[in-house]
């Protein structure tokens, strides 16, 4: 058991750590990958879907690397904009970027996806229970995902376990800032107006618990069967830094 004390929020990462990579991936990506056409064009004219292609033009337009490669044009036309949208939508989900602009876009069809049922949002079995006890010892739980706060809402409010987005009190998402870059996590503790050594940060990538101890958070890696860096050989040595546990149940918050 990893006990750590003078907590006053614990922040959460979602993909690999409250949430099955495979669920990310194969449902939510898989739902947004599936559906992008028939979103974009049936939904076309509306100021939402504009803003969304308008940002992932952007996007597409100043990256630097291969995905700026992408064919964009100044055309207003409606299926060239759609067929270059997809395009890019595509290449930017190959590469898992994390993109405020995709994950905008990504997190207005997560809407629907939940709104019809069609996905409901998964949690490991460990992760309400370790909230419930986080709010009884009068810490607070936030998240922390580079999905958009709007799509992190929807995942908390339609979960199998019900609707859990009233046990967190704070979202953020990269309108604060990249995940690996400790400013982020200046920005955050700034934000919950606690002092940064009184954040638990859980996350299953090595590159994001570095950012966040450089900012003086306390940082666990969380290893689950199916979690990222810690089973990757080059990062070993990193993830060694860091306490690790395999489920939240492994670790308790002690009131001080
Ligand atoms: C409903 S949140 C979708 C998760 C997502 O889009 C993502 O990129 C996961 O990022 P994380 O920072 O939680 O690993």
């Amino acid at each position: 058991m990893v006990q750590v004390s003078n907590i006053k929020v614990v922040l959460l990462d979602i993909e690999g750590t409250t949430t099955p990579l495979s669920f990310v991936k194969d449902k939510l990506f898989g739902y947004v990958r599936k559906n992008l056409r028939i979103h974009l064009e049936e939904n076309f004219s509306n100021d939402e879907v504009q803003e969304d292609i308008k940002a992932i033009i952007t996007t597409a337009t100043t990256a630097t690397t291969a995905t700026a490669t992408t064919t964009t044009s100044n055309t207003t036309n409606k299926s060239t904009l759609v067929e270059n949208v997809i395009e890019i939508v595509t290449k930017l989900m190959d590469e898992d970027r994390k993109s405020t602009s995709l994950k905008q876009l990504q997190g207005h069809m997560f809407r629907q996806a939940f709104q019809s049922k069609a996905v409901v949002g998964e949690i490991y079995p460990d992760v309400l229970p370790f909230i419930q006890s986080v709010i009884s010892k009068g810490s607070k739980v936030a998240i922390y995902s580079s999905g958009s706060i709007f799509a992190q809402k929807l995942l908390f409010g339609n979960t199998v376990n019900g609707d859990l987005s009233e046990l967190i009190t704070d979202y953020f998402d990269t309108t604060t800032g990249p995940k690996v870059q400790s400013s982020s996590y200046v920005k955050i503790s700034q934000h919950l107006n606690v002092t940064p050594s009184e954040i638990l940060f859980l996350t299953d990538l090595v590159q994001e618990a570095v950012a966040a101890r450089e900012a003086t958070l306390q940082a666990v890696l969380v290893a689950r069967d199916d979690s990222r860096s810690v089973h990757d050989d080059e990062l070993l040595p990193r993830v060694n830094e860091f306490t690790v546990i395999k489920s939240f149940d492994k670790i308790k918050i002690m009131t001080s």
